[in-house]
């Protein structure tokens, strides 16, 4: 069976896009990081009021209330969805102490040119002419491989926590897909797959140090996530959402909620009725950001046709393709993947 990490390794990158800089070394924004000049205006008003919608999950309601969101946003923050604070605290604790080291002991598990597991710049670095405010690291399957590299005798108490953390998740991604499936009524024989052991799944640790001027730079650049859905954690603000006519409208952390974000996946199999939202992060002079996302997707042999329902205006959107292959689509033209498969 492919993984992940196999979808990617037809595309290497450059070492140049792997290997962050170091930040902590770097009082000022360097021109290979300059995004914006500081007149630029770049940045939407914040509406509060007008924002992804908080839902708590064991309201009755929560089914309709989630169709509603991931048909205006693809978005929506989750509260009561049953993850212990402390599972979310102590992952985030980890990911703190894995980027505190210093670079040259980061660096042992960069990831390789051709590889998706490992400490680096986002995926995404090669579509952009500038650098991120970012680094990160990826765990997929077991942390121990890479872990090792940075802490030959002390990997277990990090491997631990994020592998409890990553089991926690996918009972709750399990949980939100199925209720995707019952509001798209996707058949039995379509969501099989839905608590298999194989689904590709995937775990990214965001570290986003702070900036001298968070203004003229990114620190996550505008991207749709791959996934069927995407869990996030962060308590600090700075992700923000596209929203036609509307700009990038900012998400302010509910204290108790968990973000939700549908993918690629997402928008494909409901044959563009939810959408995959554009998202970015944004960067803070005083503050630190961490976030940890993880990636719910089917096994990579998994045909993801469209739904279509009887009506006529409901022809399918897009031509079936198997999740490696759309994973293989994304890698080579990221922002214009869903318009290859448009039929
Ligand atoms: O840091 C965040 O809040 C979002 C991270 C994200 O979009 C990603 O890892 O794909
Ligand atoms: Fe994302």
């Amino acid at each position: 069976m492919d993984t992940l990490s196999d979808a990617y390794k037809a595309h290497p990158l450059d070492l140049g896009d792997i290997i962050p800089i170091d930040f902590s070394s770097s009082p000022a924004i360097p021109d290979s990081h300059t995004w914006f000049q500081p007149n630029d205006d770049h940045f939407s008003s914040d509406d509060p009021a007008s924002s992804i919608p908080v839902i708590d999950l064991l309201d009755p309601k929560a089914k309709e209330l989630i169709s509603l969101a991931c048909e205006n946003w693809g978005a929506f923050q989750l509260t009561n969805h049953g993850i212990p604070l402390g599972v979310i605290q102590g992952a985030e604790e980890e990911a703190e102490r894995l980027f505190s080291l210093p670079t040259e002991q980061k660096l042992k598990a960069l990831r390789t040119p051709d590889g998706a597991a490992g400490y680096g710049r986002a995926r995404i670095s090669p579509f952009f002419p500038k650098g991120m405010w970012h680094e990160g690291f990826t765990i997929i399957g077991s942390a121990s491989h890479d872990v090792k590299k940075i802490w030959p005798d002390d990997h277990a108490r990090f491997c631990d926590i994020m592998e409890d953390y990553e089991k926690q998740m996918k009972v709750l991604a399990e949980r939100v897909t199925e209720m995707l499936f019952d509001l798209l009524n996707i058949s039995e024989e379509k969501r099989k797959w839905v608590g298999a052991n194989d689904t590709g799944t995937a775990l990214q640790l965001n570290f986003y140090p702070s900036c001298p001027e968070p203004n003229r730079t990114m620190g996550l650049a505008p991207h749709t996530d791959t996934s069927v859905i995407t869990v996030v954690q962060s308590q600090s603000t700075g992700l923000q959402i596209f929203k036609e006519g509307k700009g990038w409208i900012p998400v302010h952390p509910h204290p108790e909620a968990l973000i939700v974000h549908l993918g690629d996946l997402a928008h494909i199999m409901s044959n563009g009725s939810f959408c995959s939202p554009l998202h970015r992060v944004t960067l803070n002079e005083a503050c630190k950001r961490y976030s940890i996302a993880y990636f719910y997707s089917p096994p990579m042999d998994h045909v993801l046709s469209p739904l279509v329902t009887g009506d006529v205006d409901s022809a399918a959107q897009f031509r079936p393709v198997t999740v490696k292959e759309y994973i293989e689509i994304k890698a080579q033209h990221f922002g214009n993947s869903l318009s290859l498969i448009r039929i």
